[in-house]
């Protein structure tokens, strides 16, 4: 049975891990939690940082990623809200499994691991959600694995792209990335993901304007990633 209460409009609307709280409880959370700003390129944390609080995402977005010994990017995520950020190490007790960068100026909440245990003590209940958020993150990673070993580069391209077009089923979706970023998150060099994003603008299935990606075919990008 789902036991979750409908959202009530405060500042935690959306958040999937807080969606079934009782109002005052919200109310606690939002009253204990500090709020953030961050600029465009600011980094929040960075890999080994001690894991000491959890990032409601409230506006914006960040990226998360991986440093490679030579300086060499991997992003893993863009996390936009209501999404959170920095559960695992709330959870394991252990430093941030990466870093995280914001990508755009973004607004957060920040609660603190001891205030968040607090919550768990009191609330069990909010345990679902957190096994849910846990079960697709560990999802989410096996399907990169397998895009790894299945995907070619274009593929992958075409999949991150899908990715980051959410649900939205507008014929043309504005995606803020650069291609920088693009290779980064598809795992692949800039060059050759410049090279897929050429083919795929010069068959009509999206443009590039400056920073960001106009995807015009979404289902085109979804057929050459596998998905359909
Ligand atoms: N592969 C991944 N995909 C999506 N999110 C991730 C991934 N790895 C780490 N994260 C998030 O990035 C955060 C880094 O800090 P934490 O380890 O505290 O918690 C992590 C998760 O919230």
């Amino acid at each position: 049975m789902d036991h979750r209460l409908p959202d009530s409009g405060d500042a935690l609307t959306g958040v999937e891990m807080f969606a079934g709280l009782e109002p005052d409880v919200r109310q606690r959370v939002i009253a204990t939690a500090v709020p953030r700003h961050y600029r465009k390129g600011q980094i929040l944390f960075v890999e080994h940082d001690p894991g000491d609080s959890l990032i409601i995402m409230k506006r914006g977005a960040v990226a998360v990623f991986r440093t490679a010994p030579t300086g060499e990017r991997a992003v893993l995520t863009v996390v936009r809200p209501p999404d959170v950020l920095g559960e695992v190490s709330l959870l394991d007790a252990s430093t941030r499994s990466a870093s995280a960068e914001a990508i755009e100026d973004s607004q957060a909440l920040s609660l603190s691991r001891a205030a968040f245990m607090d919550l768990v003590h009191s609330n069990p209940r909010i345990l679902d959600a957190v096994m849910r958020s846990v079960g697709g993150l560990i999802r989410r990673l096996t399907e990169q694995n397998a895009d790894h070993v299945f995907l070619d580069l274009p593929g992958r391209v075409a999949k991150t792209l899908v990715r980051l077009s959410g649900e939205s089923q507008a014929p043309m979706i504005t995606i803020e990335l650069n291609q920088s970023q693009l290779a980064e998150m598809a795992g692949g060099s800039r060059q050759s993901v410049n090279q897929a994003i050429g083919s795929f603008a010069n068959r009509g299935w999206l443009r590039t304007e400056g920073r960001r990606i106009v995807v015009t075919d979404v289902q085109a990008l979804k057929r050459r990633a596998g998905m359909s």
